[in-house]
């Protein structure tokens, strides 16, 4: 089976990543035909998003097992599922998708469990697109008729399997011609707002306005954003939310303007396994990402740098986190863990 969408193509033997470290200048896939070559793509923001990460690693597994043909088996593929944890430690669907394929798994070998393997990474893959029309259509439902609304880092197409989250709520409600505009925060300091939202959303012809991300707050102050809209690496069993550094700032300044701060994210973001966010991993990340921008020095190469990719937004200050199952208002414990009961 082929599945081509804006970040990944997969061939059915191999698979292509768009080398978004590029965007949106150059145009580069680049080819990845095992799992060490899955793992450094994740590692190095080749792709990155947290659908799209899970996604990655599942077809990376596959094609590890297939490299190893007849010696395949979930025992010879322990080395593959280490070495693509390691990747990176914040997104769950990555963790997600390796325990769903590992299980999938389970005591088969040789070509039987390549099949399996390669038929439930494609699976991901396409139940994340549908995941994300989905949530998007229950996202668009929470937004005023004309509104204009800021995002923050890059939960598009680039980021997904297809067609987003926190942009999926933008794409749909854009299609239902709900929504006025979009403010696009650049999102420091690997600029996924600036370099890929906006690159995105001007493709599809969606007004955007790209701003520096101190400039939220005076947007906010003047009325001119209805909501504000993210996505999420991880939610904890009470609503506590991972995503990009910047959006605890944005959770803060929404709730003292009395604005709708939404979290958007697929069921395989959701973490019940932790009680809250203290217990999330948070990535740090090489301090040359701050000081240099696309390779151009902006720092004294020996000042320190403190460089955490995400930050923690607590669930008190998310008005609705958005999934494909419906709309959690108010996220709490009791609230989250009947929202994954349902189907
Ligand atoms: C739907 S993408 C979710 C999430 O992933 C991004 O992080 P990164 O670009 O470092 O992989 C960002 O936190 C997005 O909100």
């Amino acid at each position: 089976m082929v599945i081509n969408s804006a970040a990944i193509r997969w061939h059915g033997d191999f698979l292509e990543l768009l080398d978004q470290r590029l965007l949106p200048t150059e145009i580069v896939w680049l080819p990845v035909r095992n799992s060490q070559d899955a793992a450094t793509a994740i590692r190095d923001m080749v792709v990155r998003g947290a659908p799209a990460i899970g996604i990655t690693a599942a077809y990376g597994l596959a094609l590890e097992a297939a490299r190893m043909e007849q010696r395949a088996s979930m025992s010879a593929l322990a080395g593959a599922v280490e070495t693509l944890a390691a990747s990176r430690p914040t997104a769950v669907n990555l963790f997600w998708a390796l325990d769903r394929l590992q299980a999938t798994g389970g005591s088969l070998e040789g070509a039987e469990l390549v099949q399996a393997l390669t038929q439930d990474a494609e699976a991901i893959h396409q139940e994340d697109i549908a995941a994300n029309h989905a949530l998007g259509d229950f996202g668009a439902s929470l937004l005023p008729q004309d509104a204009t609304v800021y995002t923050h880092c890059n939960t598009g197409a680039l980021a997904t399997g297809g067609h987003g989250t926190a942009l999926g709520i933008i794409r749909s409600a854009w299609q239902k011609q709900q929504l006025r505009g979009v403010y696009a925060g650049e999102t420091r300091p690997w600029l996924q707002g600036s370099r890929l939202t906006s690159w995105e959303l001007a493709n599809d012809g969606i007004p955007v306005t790209l701003v520096a991300d101190s400039t939220a707050g005076q947007l906010m102050a003047q009325g001119k954003v209805q909501a504000v809209i993210v996505g999420a690496d991880r939610i904890t069993a009470n609503g506590d939310t991972a995503n990009k550094i910047g959006t605890y700032n944005l959770a803060v300044l929404a709730k003292h303007h009395g604005i709708p701060f939404i979290v958007a994210a697929p069921v395989s973001t959701l973490d019940p396994a932790l009680p809250d966010g203290s217990h999330i991993v948070i990535e740090e990340r090489d301090g040359s990402e701050v000081r240099q921008i696309q390779g151009k020095v902006v720092a004294p190469s020996e000042v320190a740098v403190y460089n955490p990719a995400f930050d923690v937004t607590p669930g008190e200050l998310i008005t609705a986190i958005v999934t494909e199952r419906g709309v959690i208002e108010a996220p709490t414990t009791e609230k989250v863990l009947a929202h994954l009961r349902q189907q």
